[in-house]
């Protein structure tokens, strides 16, 4: 991004050195929709563009049938605000796409403008998230404000969702597994793949096939071969270097291939399946050898380009044995189609009894990896039926979020010179919370949090052991007491402004994946489970409750019936 720390006024130009643009160089002031700098005009023109505004960016609805959300893109977000600067072609460029009527001092005001006065408030990032609360409230002048609207939502609205499908999968696979999110080939475009990568990571997924996502981030990079190294090889001839040193460098193997071949025969005379003529397909077992040969410290083999059973794990295990002898360890298969279930079962038995025959202590447990067109459901299937998978590698149903396209988050603006504003809908759960709020979780007696409570600015904190009156925003029956055991203050000062306030630092992409880790399993089950999870409540104060409904009635224009 062109946006130069350096441009920003006194104190501000500290705090942004130390934050870096947005990871992709495209997220510019000019990534927002042509109506933000309309609206900017005639605010300018109106001379009201400095009116403080208040604006609340939320979601309706969780995602994916569920009853809960991760909040993710809070570091991109506050990195954008904080290099929030344009350029002369970037102001040249909105000169020509606006109006020629517009007035000359609008680019002079475009050329100062930046997020010096700009506060942004939020939610840390990887949090569990839920309807209706701010994920982050933004304050500033309103015309800026208003240009932020669009890159905020962006930035916000696929890495919460990907975040989501992601801590989806966790939760359905079980923490023991391993989740490797293989999607860049299939991602919408490259930032929709290097945004899967990262938030994948944040909701639970362990590492990433991506390079480039790996280098950005520091995402442990992890990966097997495919089909085409498989079938690319033909004969054993092919093998010319056929050395191998032992794991401890004190021998060298000679003839690595004849080693394999070798114990193939032994596993042939001891293990052979009936139904079969007990060949092995051979230029598989080449490729196996040759990929050996290359790693012999991290043997994976892709088994399913001819019978998974009758060549691919034989053929696996022989290179693994010969591999033993030389005192490495084979680091596993990896299924690609075919019942996952049943073929990880039979993989599992066949590596047991080698272990058995063989006396190779570990053998039976060596790793399975499953991929294939694998989603939320598939894996539920999985653990029905009973399988033999310690590792998934999953694509397109995750990056792409095939089961639901968007999240929905919207930017509503609360107040504006201290004036609550509401924007009515027929739609109830569409109509906004107004006023400037504050954000609570609290927590009940077991330790699970019970409901969140949104309040007016200056409202008293609700205290730990003092009964509160939590109410449902829109339906006057809904109300709970609650008396907290502990209470956690939402929202968080990323970016001050010059409020003065003490700015939170943002947390490393490790601290923040940990966050989310511990939150979803601090959630009471029953909100996390799959099929018809509990709701979640959100609440509002009796006083932004009672104040809420003030204010509709006094904006909602009386009807009368002819
Ligand atoms: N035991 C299982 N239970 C439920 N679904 C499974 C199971 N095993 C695999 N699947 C899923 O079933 C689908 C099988 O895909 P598909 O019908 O395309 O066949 P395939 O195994 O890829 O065969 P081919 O290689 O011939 O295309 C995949 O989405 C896979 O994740
Ligand atoms: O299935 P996904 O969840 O998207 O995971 C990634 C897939 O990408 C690779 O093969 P690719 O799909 O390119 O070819 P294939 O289907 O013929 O194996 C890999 O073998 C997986 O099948
Ligand atoms: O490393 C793998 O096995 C891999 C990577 C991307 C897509 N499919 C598989
Ligand atoms: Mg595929």
């Amino acid at each position: 991004m062109e946006a130069n720390a350096n441009h920003l006024p006194n104190g501000e130009a500290a705090a942004a050195a130390v934050l870096d643009s947005p990871t992709n160089p495209m997220v510019t002031p000019l990534l927002t929709d042509l109506y933000q700098y309309t609206m900017a005009y005639a605010y300018w023109k109106g001379g009201k563009h400095n009116d403080r505004a208040v604006f609340d960016l939320y979601f309706r609805r969780n995602p994916f049938g569920g009853e809960y959300t991760i909040f993710a893109g809070l570091e991109e977000c506050i990195k954008f605000i904080a290099n929030f600067k344009m350029n002369e072609g970037e102001i040249s460029f909105i000169r020509q796409s606006l109006s020629g009527s517009c007035e000359d001092g609008f680019f002079d005001y475009l050329r100062e403008l930046d997020c010096s006065e700009v506060e942004a408030y939020a939610i840390p990032e990887g949090s569990v998230v839920f309807p209706k609360v701010p994920l982050m409230r933004i304050e500033g002048p309103v015309a800026v404000v208003q240009l932020l609207e669009t890159p905020l939502l962006n930035l916000v609205n696929f890495a919460s969702l990907v975040a989501t499908n992601a801590a989806r999968h966790r939760f359905v696979a079980g923490k023991s597994k391993m989740l490797l999110e293989f999607g860049l080939r299939r991602a919408q475009g490259p930032d929709g793949a290097i945004t899967a990568s990262k938030y994948c990571y944040i909701g639970g997924f362990d590492a990433t096939s991506n390079v480039a996502a790996g280098r950005l981030f520091g995402i442990p990079l992890r990966g097997t071969h495919s089909h085409a190294f498989v079938s690319s090889f033909m004969s054993p001839d092919e093998i010319i270097e056929k050395s191998l040193k032992s794991a401890d460098g004190s021998t060298i193997c000679e003839d690595f291939v004849s080693l394999v071949q070798t114990w193939l025969n032994k596993i042939k005379a001891v293990q052979w399946s009936k139904s079969s003529n007990g060949d092995t397909n051979h230029s598989e077992l080449t490729a196996f050898t040759s990929y050996a040969l290359a790693f012999p410290d991290n043997f994976l083999a892709l088994v399913d380009t001819y019978d998974v059973m009758r060549s691919g794990i034989p053929n696996f295990c022989a290179v693994a044995l010969a591999l033993n002898d030389l005192g490495y360890k084979a680091g596993g298969i990896r299924l690609d189609s075919g019942d996952l279930a049943y073929l990880s079962s039979e993989a599992r038995k066949f590596f047991q009894s080698i272990e058995k025959e063989f006396c190779i202590p570990g053998f039976g447990k060596t790793n399975i990896t499953a991929s294939n067109d694998l989603n939320e459901e598939t894996l539920d299937a999985l653990n029905k039926q009973g399988h033999e998978v310690d590792s998934y590698g999953i694509g397109t149903y995750l990056v792409t979020c095939y089961s639901q396209a968007a999240l929905g988050c919207v930017f509503k603006l609360v107040e504006i010179n201290g004036e609550p504003r509401i924007k009515l809908s027929e739609d109830v759960s569409k109509v906004s919370i107004p006023c400037k709020k504050r954000s609570y979780r609290l927590y009940g007696k077991e330790g699970y949090p019970l409901v969140d409570i949104m309040t007016r600015e200056n409202e008293p904190i609700p205290k730990v052991g003092e009964r509160i009156l939590c109410r449902h925003p829109f339906n006057e029956s809904k109300r709970a007491f609650v008396v907290p055991q502990k209470v956690d203050d939402l929202l968080k000062c990323y970016w001050p402004g010059t409020s003065g306030k003490p700015r939170v630092e943002l947390p490393s992409l490790n601290e923040t994946r940990e966050r989310c880790i511990n939150q979803l399993e601090q959630m009471r089950p029953d909100h996390m489970r799959r099929l018809n999870p509990t709701p979640y409540k959100v609440s509002v104060s009796a006083k932004l409750y009672d104040f809420i409904h003030f204010l509709w009635l006094n904006e909602a224009p009386v009807g009368e019936l002819q």
